[in-house]
């Protein structure tokens, strides 16, 4: 990463709030309150922080899901989402090529008769066997399905990837396979991702930077070697506390 590397995503001074109340005594509840952060092509950047601090809201709002009130959000390219449980996010009812040949439809991206060849290239890409085409997302594995839902996101031809929480629900192993295919799929495409997780062993794997939300803002930002070496935001410190005993400990005494 150099200075000279381009930039996908700017989020300038983003707000973003939800309406609340009855009807008849509508307001807006804000849950991201000025939050600005760049990701740069080939990088992995962590958002991190407690549920309900905004990690998800920012997510939506960068793919245009979100009712932003301010700020201002830059993307150069197509950005894609991969979600937790792909069991929700794919069509139980669609066999798992079709539905790669769903997205390159509707991005044009193959011609109706490229379309099958291209699937299949792009399920062998996630490291899933041609044979997977023809099959249903209820005869996959976890592993399997959350391969699919990449391939399915990689299928748009996206420039930035956003993971919410993609791998949380998986064993330790598959997990740390399908975080294996993520830093594949930057280093060979230069693909950016932004990393939604409440993991942060997976942050320090993963992202090269991480961003710490606390109730909607961003409390701290940085290269994850340095944010996790020394938090300079005690929540930050607390956050990190929490996921290491040992740590805690350490600085009672
Ligand atoms: N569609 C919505 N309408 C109203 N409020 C919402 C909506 N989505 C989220 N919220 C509220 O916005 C706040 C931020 O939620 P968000 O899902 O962004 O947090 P999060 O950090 O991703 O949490 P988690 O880690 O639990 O997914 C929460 O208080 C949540 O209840």
């Amino acid at each position: 990463m150099t200075d000279a590397t381009p930039t996908l995503l700017t989020v300038e001074d983003l707000h973003v709030a939800y309406p609340a109340g009855p009807f008849w005594a509508r307001r807006a509840r804000p849950v991201v309150r000025g939050v600005s952060f760049d990701v740069r092509e080939g990088e992995i950047v962590g958002l991190i922080g407690e549920s309900g601090s905004g990690k998800s809201t920012i997510a939506r709002a960068v793919a245009g899901l979100a009712p932003v009130t301010a700020g201002r959000i830059a993307l150069t390219g197509r950005v894609q989402m991969i979600f937790q449980d792909p069991l929700s996010s794919l069509d139980p009812m669609m066999r798992v090529g079709a539905q790669i040949e769903e997205v390159l439809a509707i991005h044009r991206l193959a011609p109706r008769g490229g379309r099958r060849a291209r699937a299949v290239e792009l399920l062998e890409r996630v490291g899933l066997s041609a044979d997977l085409h023809g099959r249903l997302p209820a005869a996959l594995s976890g592993g399997q399905r959350a391969r699919v839902g990449i391939a399915r996101a990689l299928a748009a031809e996206p420039r930035l990837l956003i993971a919410d929480e993609a791998t949380a629900a998986l064993d330790v192993s598959v997990q740390a396979l399908v975080l294996n295919l993520l830093m594949d799929l930057r280093d060979d495409l230069g693909l950016a991702i932004l990393f939604i997780t409440h993991d942060l062993a997976v942050v320090r794997i993963l992202c090269d930077r991480a961003l710490v939300l606390h109730h909607g803002a961003v409390v701290e930002a940085g290269e994850t070697a340095a944010l996790f070496a020394a938090p300079s935001h005690d929540y930050t410190r607390a956050l990190l506390a929490a996921h290491h005993p040992a740590r805690r400990l350490h600085d009672r005494t």
